[in-house]
């Protein structure tokens, strides 16, 4: 089985900011300023042909800043990331410009992935049929529901039909009817032998459709290996923290940030 993604001592460093003016001074002073905050520290691991990873984590672990990295949609600031092939991110966020129409946006975002124009026309029936958002699709994307925004995204994305695919969450908005439709399509790219990243909070979806599994935790790896061992062991831990009281909670979150705040080794 081939290499197809190969991630390598990765870190995404932040900067806090308490307020404007600090975000202003980070802009104009030449070594920045503000509290270094890791997102993500000392990432790495190998994806193959036909592996279907599930990220999980809990909320601020780092998994959209990884999904980003690995799309090439944000650059890390310590590392590198190998991509063997064609990548696409479906987020519900997904990069879709606001004050232009899902026509001019599927325009739009083909010429970035580097389709020729006529190669767009070819691909825009497909993408509008499963996208199925009507008359919708020549209104400006600032009147779409969150609904809307991620049907047209997902549609794009796979439309375009990527090697590496990265979908963050997208399946938790939308009907039971477009996600169906959208479950059975990333079915379809697993049987196909693509590379799926999938990231959930839902352990149902990620023990359905994953063989693989990262845990990330402070911004790093706790865990990498078969589904049936690591979400076990995510799951145990999940319990324990919700067992928890608030000040137990609150102490381990700030825990998590002080593991995050400039404690990296670099
Ligand atoms: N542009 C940014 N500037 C500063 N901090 C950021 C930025 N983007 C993300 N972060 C921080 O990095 C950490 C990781 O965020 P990320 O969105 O990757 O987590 P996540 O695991 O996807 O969380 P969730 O489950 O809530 O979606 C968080 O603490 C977040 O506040």
């Amino acid at each position: 089985m081939s290499e197809t993604v190969v991630v390598q001592n990765v870190y995404k460093k932040y900067k806090m900011h308490k307020s404007s003016k600090e975000k202003l001074l980070d802009i104009i002073l030449p070594r920045g300023y503000g509290e270094d905050f890791y997102a993500l520290q000392n990432i790495s691991f190998k994806a193959y042909q036909g592996d279907v990873i599930g990220l999980v984590g809990v909320n601020g672990s780092g998994k959209s800043t990884l999904s980003n990295i690995i799309a090439g949609v944000i650059p890390p600031t310590f590392g590198e990331v190998t991509s063997i092939g064609t990548t696409s991110i479906i987020a519900i966020s997904s990069g879709l410009n606001n004050q232009l129409t899902g026509r001019e946006n599927i325009e739009l975002k083909c010429l970035m992935l580097g389709f020729k124009k006529k190669e767009i026309k070819e691909m825009e029936p497909e993408i509008i049929e499963f996208a199925d958002i009507g008359k919708f699709i020549d209104q400006p994307v600032k009147k779409y529901s969150s609904g809307m925004k991620s049907r047209l995204g997902f549609a794009i994305s796979v439309t375009v039909n990527p090697d590496i695919l990265i979908v963050d969450e997208a399946l938790s908005v939308g009907d039971q009817i477009f996600a169906q439709k959208s479950k059975n399509k990333m079915f379809e790219f697993k049987e196909k032998g693509k590379t799926i990243f999938f990231v959930s909070h839902s352990m149902g979806q990620i023990k359905e459709f994953c063989e693989k599994a990262i845990w990330l935790e402070y911004g790093e790896i706790k865990q990498f290996g078969p589904v049936n061992n690591v979400i076990p062991e995510y799951e145990k831990f999940l319990k324990e923290y919700k067992s928890m009281t608030n000040e137990q909670q609150k102490k381990f979150r700030e825990e998590v940030m002080q593991k995050q705040r400039g404690l990296a080794t670099i």
